[in-house]
Formats: C-alpha cells, sequence, structure tokens
C-alpha cells in the first residue's frame, strides 16, 4: 500500500497540492485524475519521494518513506515519469539492465538471470525486437514501452507511472494497462483518458486545482455530473455490458441533450 496523508506542496510561494490524503491499497490499482495543471505529477513526486512535502507524510505498506534507504525503496517501487524518457546513448537493453539494479552488488552485475529478466519484460511490453537498437533512436512510444520495461525488470512491489498512455497506440494502451493489471501489485497511474481508467482502475482519486475532490471506486466516482463539473465539458456514461463508456462533447454544443445527474456524491472520499 501506498499512502499519502495532509499532503501539500509549494513552488515558492505558490501551493499547488493542499491537504491530500491519498490512498493506493495493496493490489489495486489507483488511478490518478485531473484536469492539466490540477496536480497529478506533484503528487506522483511525493508519494515516490523525489520531492518532499512542504507538510504531510507518505507511508509505504505502512513504514514512513523517508526511513527507507534509496536502494531498499528502489527494491520495492518503480516510477516512471513523464521526464524519465531520456536521451541516453546507450541500448534498450542495457536501459533496461538497469532497472536490476537496486537487486544487485558491486560484484554481481548483469548475470545471466538479469539478462533472462531483461529479455522477459522487453517481450512482455512488445519490445523484445528493440533490445540492440540505440535507445535515443527510438520513437516516443518505443522509448515509453522500453521505460516501462526497465520498471518491470525492478521486479518491484509498487509500481507508479505518469501518464504512461500517452505516446501509446490504441491496441498498445489497452495491452499495457491490461498487462499492469495483469501483475496484482500496488499501482497508482496518473491518466488522462478516462475510458481508460474507467476501465482499468479500481479506484481513482480525481484533482482539481490542487484539492481532492473525490476519492473512491471508479463506478462510483465516475460520475457525468463530477467529471462535468471538474474537466468542464459535456459528459454522458454509459454503463454498458462491456463496462463505464463515456462520451464528451463541448458544453455549448446544443445538439447534445443534457447529462443524466450521476448516482454518487461528489467528495466520496474513504
Ligand atoms: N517546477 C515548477 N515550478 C513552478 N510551478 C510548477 C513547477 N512544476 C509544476 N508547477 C505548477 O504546479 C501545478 C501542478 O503541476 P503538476 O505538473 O503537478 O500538474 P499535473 O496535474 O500533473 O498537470 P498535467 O496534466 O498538465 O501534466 C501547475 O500549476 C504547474 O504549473
Amino acid at each position: 500500500m501506498i499512502e499519502g496523508r495532509g499532503l501539500t506542496y509549494a513552488y515558492g510561494a505558490t501551493t499547488v497540492v493542499r491537504d491530500v490524503d491519498v490512498r493506493a491499497e495493496s493490489g489495486r490499482i489507483l488511478g490518478l485524475l485531473g484536469p492539466n495543471g490540477s496536480g497529478k505529477t506533484t503528487v506522483v513526486r511525493m508519494l515516490t519521494g523525489i520531492v518532499t512535502p512542504r507538510s504531510g507524510q507518505v507511508f509505504l505498506d505502512g513504514r514512513p518513506l523517508g526511513s527507507f534507504t534509496h536502494r531498499a525503496l528502489a527494491q520495492q517501487v518503480a516510477v516512471v515519469l513523464q521526464e524519465s524518457l531520456g536521451d541516453l546513448p546507450m541500448t534498450v537493453a542495457d536501459m533496461v539492465l538497469l532497472g536490476r539494479a537496486p537487486h544487485q552488488t558491486t560484484f554481481s552485475r548483469n548475470g545471466a538471470e538479469d539478462h533472462r529478466i531483461a529479455a522477459s519484460v522487453l517481450r512482455r511490453v512488445g519490445a523484445r525486437h528493440l533490445a540492440d537498437r540505440v535507445f535515443v533512436g527510438l520513437s516516443g512510444g518505443e522509448k515509453q514501452r522500453v521505460m516501462i520495461a526497465r520498471a518491470l525488470a525492478q521486479e518491484p512491489t509498487h509500481l507508479v507511472l505518469d501518464e504512461p498512455t500517452n505516446h501509446l497506440d490504441i491496441r498498445f494502451q489497452h495491452e499495457l494497462l491490461a498487462m499492469i493489471r495483469g501483475l496484482g501489485i500496488t499501482t497508482v497511474i496518473v491518466l488522462h483518458d478516462l475510458n481508460l481508467a474507467a476501465r482499468y482502475c479500481d479506484d481513482v482519486l480525481v484533482l482539481q486545482d490542487g484539492d481532492v475532490v473525490a476519492h473512491g471506486p471508479c463506478a462510483d466516482v465516475l460520475t457525468a455530473e463530477l467529471l462535468q463539473g471538474v474537466y468542464g465539458v459535456g459528459v454522458e456514461r454509459l454503463d454498458t455490458s462491456r463496462g463505464i463508456q463515456f462520451l464528451f462533447h463541448p458544453l455549448d454544443d446544443e445538439s447534445v441533450p443534457p447529462a443524466e445527474p450521476g448516482h454518487a456524491k461528489e467528495k466520496s472520499a474513504r
């Protein structure tokens, strides 16, 4: 479980995340949702110890994050951030092998088991054929797959992903999220696509201007009413045999009837 209590963060005098309680339950996928600039990446950076909250605290399986060494943390938590698509002049295979570092000692670098795991995770993300390519020469989507493979190579118990689908084609968006669901590990994932969130997340936390406006199971939280208020677009929610689907339209589109009121309340905080 990853838990943040009362997380607040400010850049200079500007507070961008305010008193956020967030809980990614063990073995479940928590989606972090909200418009641009609402504070999702800032929450991710606090949850993973990249930045320290101005106030509040983060716990990993009940233990304060600050009590972990870097190595112990990296053995448990793998993080893929938007800015981690670097331009390093190394091969894809070497990039993925970096994910093994938390499990290695100075004298046990990249043994046969590490190579087997690197090949296996590359296959899982559909990038085995890229192993010998230079990372910097890959497309955005290919780089994204490799960074996810590197995170999986860490064999983490917790996974934190900031917009992992933004460069991926539609088929691989689904393949990736289905694969992550199959891992069954505690996951926090920032998503902009609300249909993907509804399909693959167990729970969601919705941010608006640095405040939590809703937190709880997808089906309860993601009402048309809530989303319309948060994103400022018209939303129609369809509960289909394949799960929840949203249709969106501009608010001033008068050809579309107004959304039915949702059945869940805002602030369904746990
Ligand atoms: N380095 C920085 N210096 C100053 N302000 C920043 C910095 N990084 C982010 N911010 C501000 O903090 C707020 C929250 O940003 P954050 O990146 O957490 O939002 P987000 O929800 O992840 O946005 P997006 O969906 O656009 O990625 C925004 O107003 C942003 O402009």
